[in-house]
């Protein structure tokens, strides 16, 4: 690595480390451009202390995501990242603040150190379609096992992540490792307060946030949920509303209208357009079968639990977790291919930690692999 002055080579004074809260100065290269967002920039780049700490090797590589300080509405992204701590929810390995390189620009950006994962789900939905194929079974449980964990750990906190989409999802595929990430929309709910019903991204939001519920719940994130666990098998997002008003209309075409008393419960003020004629005139679950053809019918069960418009009827994360189509990740022969690779890899999805098995209750002997 050059230890030369380049546009991307900077020294850093005060970088904060998540764990130990200790302020380092480092060496930052920033050597690619991963992602650019809505309010951010993502680079790959490595750190180096700049004490002779790790025999000055290069860290990394990381991910470090750069967004304005101060923005009007608060970013929660620092302080729900600072308490997290999951194998299935990105991890942040350090922060700073920096101006911008530009000398005309006296922004100061916070910058977000985190681990970096190779891809995220929308690529990998992609990728399968291009060869005309979806991503195997075997990972797909994995992956929506992964992130039905995940949810179950952050609504443990009443944290909401609020923007579920395979574009937040990262992903490994070579050890088939699923990582949410993008926590710039997060907010602990809490249930006497209301929240901004304008958050996600379209195709991904639930039914109560579309009709501009303000007090819902995290169940807004399994929503998302089954949109991305349907997507996987469709090779497509399963909703795709032309228009902000013509979202509702998507999911009618699969669920069949919304009863009065999901307006009532969710939005009583609601004046927009209700969908109540019913579009096919066979039941809601051949309809299931009709869209998800091919599909496991166990994925189908799945999927009409999630995608339901009542929010506390919709499956909660340990409901999911329990669900037989995640039966094949219990046994002790379960082992996936990467992609690309002619070697089986086993994957340690149960390691739930007590807080977690805390969570799942009296769940939990459900749930965990028997030893035989
Ligand atoms: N830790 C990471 N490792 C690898 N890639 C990452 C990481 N974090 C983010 N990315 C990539 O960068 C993209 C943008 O990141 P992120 O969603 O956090 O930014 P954003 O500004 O909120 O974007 P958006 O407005 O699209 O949601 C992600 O879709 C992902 O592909």
């Amino acid at each position: 690595m050059s230890q030369g002055t380049s546009s991307n080579e900077y020294v850093i004074g005060h970088v904060t480390d998540n764990l130990s809260d200790k302020a380092s100065e480092m060496t930052v290269v920033e050597y690619k451009k991963i992602g650019e967002g809505a309010f951010g920039t993502v680079v790959e780049a490595k750190l180096k202390f700049n004490d002779g700490r790790h025999n000055n090797h290069w860290l990394g590589p990381f991910a470090i995501k750069r967004v304005p300080a101060q923005t009007e509405y608060k970013s929660r992204e620092l302080e729900i990242l600072r308490v997290v701590n999951h194998p299935n929810i990105v991890s942040l390995r350090f922060f700073f603040d920096k101006e911008s390189s530009n000398p005309k620009d006296k922004t100061l950006y916070q910058n977000l150190v985190m681990e970096c994962l190779p891809s995220n789900l929308q690529n990998e939905i992609k990728y399968y379609k291009l060869s005309k194929f979806t991503i195997p079974y075997p990972h797909m449980k994995a992956y929506s096992f992964q992130l039905a964990r995940a949810m179950l750990y952050l609504h443990g906190f009443g944290i909401a992540h609020r923007d579920i989409k395979p574009s937040n999802i990262l992903v490994d595929p070579s050890t088939v490792t699923l990582k949410i990430c993008d926590f710039g929309s997060a907010k602990k709910l809490e249930s006497n307060q209301d929240s901004v019903s304008y958050i996600c991204s379209r195709y991904y939001r639930a039914p109560e946030l579309i009709i501009g519920c303000t007090r819902y719940t995290t169940q807004i994130d399994i929503w998302g949920l089954g949109c991305v666990i349907a997507e996987m098998f469709l090779g497509k997002p399963i909703f795709q509303g032309q228009e902000p008003d013509l979202q509702l209309k998507e999911i009618t075409k699969l669920l069949g209208p919304p009863s009065k008393s999901f307006f009532f419960h969710n939005n009583e003020n609601y004046r927009g357009n209700m969908y109540s004629a019913k579009t096919f005139t066979c039941t809601i679950e051949q309809r299931f079968k009709q869209i998800f053809a091919n599909c496991p019918p166990d994925a189908i069960d799945l999927l009409m639990k999630i995608l339901v418009y009542s929010p506390s009827e919709r499956a909660s994360p340990r409901r999911v977790l329990i669900h037989p189509f995640f039966q094949e990740l219990k046994k002790n022969d379960f082992y996936v291919y990467p992609r690309g690779s002619d070697k089986p890899i086993r994957l340690n999805l149960f390691n739930f930690s007590e807080y977690e098995l805390g969570l799942l209750g009296s769940l939990k002997d459900e749930l965990l692999p028997t030893t035989t």
